[in-house]
């Protein structure tokens, strides 16, 4: 699945870009309460509790397996909580009418690991599809809005090349840039740094920090890679396959040197030395 065919699942009936919802600023932007989540009779994840405030960089964490894809799938609406209750903006995607289900959705964008921008598109034609699929903006709308959110990224003047012509940073940027086209309150990055060289990861973490500060986009990132994790995680939680759940909350420093599990503390130890302030 792609970033784009995620969020255009509900349908194409309404042509204009959502508004933004009234909402509390100083609220959650999202909150997960007593989540239950699994795959048939496989529980992954339980009593799963927590809120993202507006304007945060989040992290969910944990080993191979643990769950974290499956803990963002669940707060993205692909799959449905077994019990519990997550709400985007105040508004909880299960119970939503399909009209304001398709609202929420234009909200938040994603970009998968796996995910990838259509080879056979350039990059403006990537960055028009949610447009096209979610919008009746006329078409030269459309391609200066993907002029706009390339220039963002960082990628002005490479409009009209094919993915294949760029390098793989820069297709992750391009992937950021698709995910921004309908302007999203939140962005989910699933191993954003994944196949990254670190100075190339670096560049992109800068991206993040400058697109949070810039315009106050919410990001929730799937990540291991401590470095990322220390540069830009406001907050972060750790989950674990054992307890199917979250054993470590809060601000990446503190764990690392208060924590009282051995395995979290040691587990941002582990690189401290080319990942530190
Ligand atoms: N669609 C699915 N159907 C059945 N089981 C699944 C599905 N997706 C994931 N799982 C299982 O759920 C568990 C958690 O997987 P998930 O991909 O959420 O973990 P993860 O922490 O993201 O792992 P990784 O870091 O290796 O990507 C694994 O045992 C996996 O096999």
């Amino acid at each position: 699945m792609t970033e784009y065919t995620e969020i255009a699942s509900p349908g194409t009936q309404d042509c204009t870009p959502a508004p933004p919802v009234e909402f509390p600023s100083d609220a959650p932007i999202i909150a997960v309460s007593d989540l239950v989540a699994g795959y048939g009779d496989n529980i992954i994840l339980k009593d799963i509790s927590f809120e993202v405030q507006r304007g945060e960089i989040f992290v969910i964490l944990g080993g191979s397996g643990c769950g974290k894809s499956t803990l963002l799938k669940h707060i993205i609406g692909l799959h449905q909580p077994r019990q519990g209750k997550v709400l985007l903006e105040g508004r909880d995607l299960v119970s939503a009418s399909s009209s304001d289900r398709r609202e929420i959705l234009q909200r938040i964008g994603i970009t998968y690991q796996s995910g990838a921008l259509f080879g056979s598109m350039t990059l403006r034609q990537n960055i028009r599809i949610p447009l096209e699929e979610f919008t009746d903006l006329p078409s030269e709308a459309m391609d200066m809005i993907a002029h706009m959110k390339l220039a963002l990224v960082g990628l002005a003047g490479y409009e009209e090349h094919l993915p294949a012509e760029i390098s793989g940073g820069m297709r992750k940027r391009a992937a950021l840039a698709r995910a921004m086209a309908l302007d999203p309150a939140i962005l989910f990055l699933d191993e954003p740094s994944a196949g990254l060289d670190p100075i190339t990861s670096a560049e992109l973490d800068q991206l993040i920090l400058g697109l949070r500060d810039r315009l106050g986009i919410t990001f929730v990132l799937v990540t291991h890679e401590l470095p990322s994790i220390y540069s830009v995680a406001d907050r972060v939680i750790m989950l674990d396959k054992r307890v199917k759940g979250i054993i470590a909350e809060g601000d990446p420093r503190t764990l690392r040197d208060n924590s009282e599990n051995d395995w979290v503390r040691s587990f941002f130890n582990r690189e401290a030395t080319d990942s530190e302030d």
